[in-house]
Order: C-alpha cells, then sequence, then structure tokens
C-alpha cells in the first residue's frame, strides 16, 4: 500500500490526530523526569505504550532527541520501531531540505527501510527549490511511504518567506503548494506527497487541496482552536490531519490521562470541523 492509502486507513479508523512526541526539558521536569537519556527515554516510551494503539499518527520531533546526542538519536530509532510495532504510523519531523544529492542521504535515512530511523513519513523544507526535493520524494514513493513538504507554517515567522510573491506572481506556498499537487497528480488515490499548513495562519488565496493529506499544527499552545480548521481549510478538511503535541504530552505522565487527551482534543477537532473526524465521511 502507499502512505497515502496507508493513512486514509489509519485516520477512518482511529480519527484524524497526530500527536507529536516532544520531549522538552520543561515537560521532563513535570512528569518527574531528568532531562537526560534516561529520561528521555522514559517520555517517549510512555508516550507510545499510551498512544501507538490509539491514534492514527505519531510524530517524534527529532530536535529534542537529537540534543541528547547520538544516544538520543538511539532512543529515537526505538521510539520509531515501538510506535510502528504499536500499530501508528510515525511521522518522523525533521525538516530536512539541502542540495539533492544530500537530499538523498537525509532520504536514505529516514525512508528506507534499510535505516534504523525509518519512518512512515518525513517533514521536509522546499526552500532549495521543490526540486531539490526529488531524491526525498522518489524514494518515499519507492517504499511506500511519505514525505510532508511545509508550505504555510504555523509560527508567525513563517509568512515573510511563504506569502512572497515571485516574478511568476505565484507565492512561495503556492508554488509549493502546486508542486506538491502536481506530484499526487502522477499517482492514483489519495497522494503519499502533504504539506504542512499550520491552523494558526491567517486565510490564504490559495487552493489547499494538493490530492494528498494537510498536516495542521499549532491547536492548542500555539492558540488555534478546532473551530479555526473548518475556517481556515474549507472543502479541503477532509484531507486534514491536525496534530498536537504539548497540550496532550501535558497530561501525561499517566496514560489513562494521555489517552483522555488525546481523545478529547480528537473530539474537540471533529466538533470544530463539523462532521466526522476533521470533517470525513465516515460512512
Ligand atoms: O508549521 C509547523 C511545522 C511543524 N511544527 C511542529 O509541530 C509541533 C507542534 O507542537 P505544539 O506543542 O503542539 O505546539 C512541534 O514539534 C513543531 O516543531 C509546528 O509547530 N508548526
Amino acid at each position: 500500500m502507499t502512505f497515502g492509502e496507508r493513512l486514509w486507513a489509519a485516520m477512518d479508523r482511529r480519527g484524524a490526530l497526530c500527536v507529536g512526541i516532544d520531549p522538552h526539558p520543561s515537560l521532563l521536569h513535570d512528569w518527574g523526569l531528568d532531562d537526560d537519556v534516561a529520561g528521555l527515554d522514559r517520555f517517549a516510551m510512555s508516550v507510545v505504550d499510551a498512544l501507538a494503539g490509539e491514534v492514527a499518527v505519531l510524530k517524534p520531533q527529532s530536535a529534542f532527541f537529537e540534543r541528547h546526542g547520538s544516544r538520543g538519536v538511539a532512543v529515537l530509532e526505538r521510539t520509531v520501531a515501538a510506535a510502528r510495532a504499536a500499530g501508528a504510523l510515525v511521522l518522523m519531523d525533521a525538516k530536512r531540505g539541502d542540495i539533492g544529492s544530500t537530499v538523498q542521504a537525509y532520504a536514505d535515512a529516514y525512508l528506507d527501510p534499510a535505516s534504523p530511523l525509518c519512518a512512515d513519513a518525513v517533514t521536509a523544507a522546499p526552500y532549495l527549490g521543490f526540486g531539490s526535493l526529488s531524491p526525498l520524494v522518489d524514494t518515499a514513493l519507492a517504499h511506500g511511504n511519505g514525505v510532508f513538504v511545509l508550505a504555510l507554517t504555523s509560527n508567525p515567522e513563517g509568512g515573510e518567506v511563504q506569502r512572497a510573491v515571485g516574478a511568476d506572481g505565484r507565492t512561495v506556498a503556492g508554488t509549493v503548494l502546486d508542486h506538491v499537487r502536481a506530484v499526487n497528480a502522477r499517482t492514483p488515490g489519495w497522494g503519499s506527497v502533504g504539506c504542512v499548513v499550520g491552523a494558526t495562519i491567517d486565510p490564504v488565496d490559495e487552493d489547499l487541496d494538493v490530492g494528498g493529506p494537510l498536516l495542521a499544527p499549532g491547536l492548542g499552545a500555539q492558540g488555534a482552536d478546532p473551530a479555526d480548521l473548518r475556517r481556515l481549510f474549507g472543502n479541503a478538511l477532509t484531507s486534514v490531519l491536525p496534530a498536537v503535541s504539548r497540550s496532550v504530552l501535558a497530561a501525561g505522565p499517566d496514560p489513562a490521562a494521555l489517552r483522555r487527551a488525546a481523545e478529547s482534543t480528537l473530539d474537540a477537532a471533529v466538533r470544530g470541523a463539523g462532521e466526522g473526524p476533521s470533517g470525513r465521511d465516515q460512512g
């Protein structure tokens, strides 16, 4: 199956929610853990144990593992493997981007099943030109995996780059959306290449239907609420995968409390969308 098919099925079965694994030092402290590799390991595995059997997608934030050095990356490897074994799709939030020859190495790391860091999908930055991401896209499609490309990020600074208008009159974000739509049009069904479109952003005059998933971070800690999903995504709502980290993780470490926080976030997103999870037809 393609990543698009696997993600669609997971969102139908488990609901449209992606929970981030972001072991912030402050969260480790709140969970009674030390800000070291042992604390990181306990935190990440607790999230996996509580949620990998429940939510459609878990999204480890690579930076919070990398800050612990090679042993932190080893925890990341174990986290990805455990989450996938327990039934969640894993989106590696690494936001990689470089010249194409180097992007191939990122593709080998995150999307080739031979790698210990292989996830189901990875986030990517297109600011060296969308074509520079081709090795990532090609490797993903070859292995039934996916890529989420930054288009309109949830942070307030993103607009200065993403809403800038090029010589062709298109915004940078619009160009990214166009490229992703074109890639997905090459394959049948729901595409395996998605875009990141923050739930916090001001409405844009862009076609957000890229024929694949839209990862929407920004609910909770960054200030967006479920009603923003409907306001922002309109007809593209069926493709939206809301992503939350801190507002769910703050409920831990009790596994039942983590599950309740994820469930109530999903319920609120469904209500905000007006019908099935993020507006998806559950019939
Ligand atoms: O535009 C973007 C892209 C990625 N993120 C990442 O999502 C989570 C959000 O965490 P919260 O605690 O729910 O705010 C985090 O890992 C970001 O790096 C994003 O926020 N916006």
